[in-house]
């Protein structure tokens, strides 16, 4: 296995472009495919990863046609639910963005039997808490190996009515089923349960669904009312914006390095919830200014905070490396759901923070970091999660610097990510 050593950087500037949202790609995706047949989105800025890559084959295996015009160009063909071919076996690796809105939208749409499947990770990913909502709907569900993880065989279509969604694990089950309602034949009434869990993804998923045409009104807080038989529309051209989550790590090296470092494809009006990270690491002493379509960060003196990162959990883990170059005890709070990610996400970070010599509590929710008064040098082990290896870049700003075990897996979401960390910080 490949490793990355990073040591003594001290500066972070120029420009970068950010790759396309993880998230907004591969619903932009999906909603293109349920256009009406006929019709053609045209998806610019398009995000090319592993996460992307596995929902690209699951339409293709689909029937669905899309056509590369650049890379980061595509052509989507609508069909409107109706799929061109009938898999038997949809192989979705660890993308819970391709899992969880393909199980909803093709336990509302497929008739033939077809199993969903993914990497030896996703099949310890639950979801059950989605399943259960899509069979209270009518959907013929049936789990292949254990009960309440994939792989999961879809063997009946859903009809509508009350569907009640435990939302306290992950907030891909309400995304999934707010793309998937709108397509059943009778109205729905969606109720959420529990905890609801990162929410700007939710408000993510309704901007994007009026954005192709779909309707939704939310009754209260935890309710929405859904028409059925309601048709995608395209919008026949969709920009995707940079990655939020991504921008994470560009605005705390920008912050190590001093600046100025340039992120474009974020802005001020971002519908994507983890650009809050910006107010957070502003918070800790960042200096960042916010533009329509760009951000500028210029360093800053970093001090220790303790926040509730529940709605951007991604992001949040940015601050617990960020917090080995702050003075006091960092805090990230209210992030359970870290458990359930790419790997145990608060133990794998408390156990490879850890090793910089950093006083580290792991808590049920939260993680605490306390820097040591010198670094040691550090080499980490990865656990096949893209942000794990993302997050310690920033360790490379120390004298100790770090030894990252592969960096490759940062293809999950951002394959080009070491090259350019390489380009712009030195
Ligand atoms: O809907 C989405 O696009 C996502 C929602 C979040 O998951 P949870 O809702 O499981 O926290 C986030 O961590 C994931 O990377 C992407
Ligand atoms: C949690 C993540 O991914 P997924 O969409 O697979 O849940 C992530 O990208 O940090």
């Amino acid at each position: 296995m490949d490793t990355i050593t990073l040591q003594g950087l001290s500066q972070c500037r120029g420009e970068v472009d950010l790759p396309g949202s993880k998230s907004i790609a591969n619903r932009a995706l999906l909603m293109a495919a349920l256009c009406a047949s006929g019709t053609v989105t045209e998806l610019r800025h398009m995000l090319r990863s592993d996460d992307t890559e596995r929902m690209l084959e699951a339409l293709a295996a689909l029937g669905v046609g899309v056509t590369e015009v650049t890379p980061t160009t595509l052509r989507v063909q609508g069909c409107g639910g109706q799929w061109p071919a009938q898999p038997e076996q949809l192989y979705l690796g660890n993308a819970g963005t391709a899992m969880r809105p393909l199980t909803a939208v093709l336990a509302a749409t497929q008739t033939s039997p077809v199993v969903l499947t993914g990497d030896a990770r996703m099949q310890e990913r639950p979801i059950a808490d989605l399943v259960d909502a899509l069979r209270e709907g009518g959907a013929q569900i049936s789990y292949q190996n254990n009960a309440g993880y994939p792989p999961l065989q879809l063997s009946g279509a859903m009809k509508g009515g009350t569907v009640h969604v435990n939302g306290s694990a992950s907030s891909q089950y309400i995304s999934a089923l707010l793309m998937a309602l709108p397509l059943l034949p009778e109205p729905s009434t969606l109720i959420l349960t529990g905890t609801v869990v990162s929410w700007p993804y939710i408000e993510l998923t309704l901007a994007m669904l009026r954005d192709f045409g779909i309707v939704i009104e939310q009754v209260g807080a935890q309710q929405f009312q859904i028409a059925g038989k309601q048709e995608y529309r395209s919008p026949e051209q969709y920009w995707i914006e940079g990655d939020a989550s991504a921008a994470s790590y560009w605005l705390a090296a920008g912050v190590l390095g001093g600046g100025p470092l340039t992120i474009h494809g974020i802005g001020k009006k971002s519908i994507q919830g983890d650009i809050q990270f910006i107010d957070y690491l502003r918070q800790m002493g960042g200096e960042v200014a916010l533009h329509d379509e760009y951000a500028v960060v210029s360093g800053g003196k970093l001090r220790a905070i303790d926040v509730d990162l529940n709605a951007i959990p991604d992001a949040a883990m940015t601050f617990a490396t960020l917090a080995l170059f702050a003075e006091g005890t960092t805090c990230i709070r209210n992030v359970a759901n870290w458990r359930i990610k790419e790997t145990d996400r608060l133990h794998a970070m408390a156990t490879e923070l850890a090793k910089t010599g950093a006083t580290v509590e792991e808590g049920d929710d939260y993680l605490c970091v306390t820097p040591p008064a010198r670094l040691q040098p550090s080499q980490i082990a990865t656990y096949d999660d893209h942000r794990m290896a993302m997050c310690f870049s920033l360790l490379g700003f120390s004298e100790a610097g770090v030894t990252i075990a592969d960096p490759a897996c940062s293809a999950k979401t951002y394959p080009l990510y070491f090259q350019e960390f390489q380009r712009l910080c030195r």
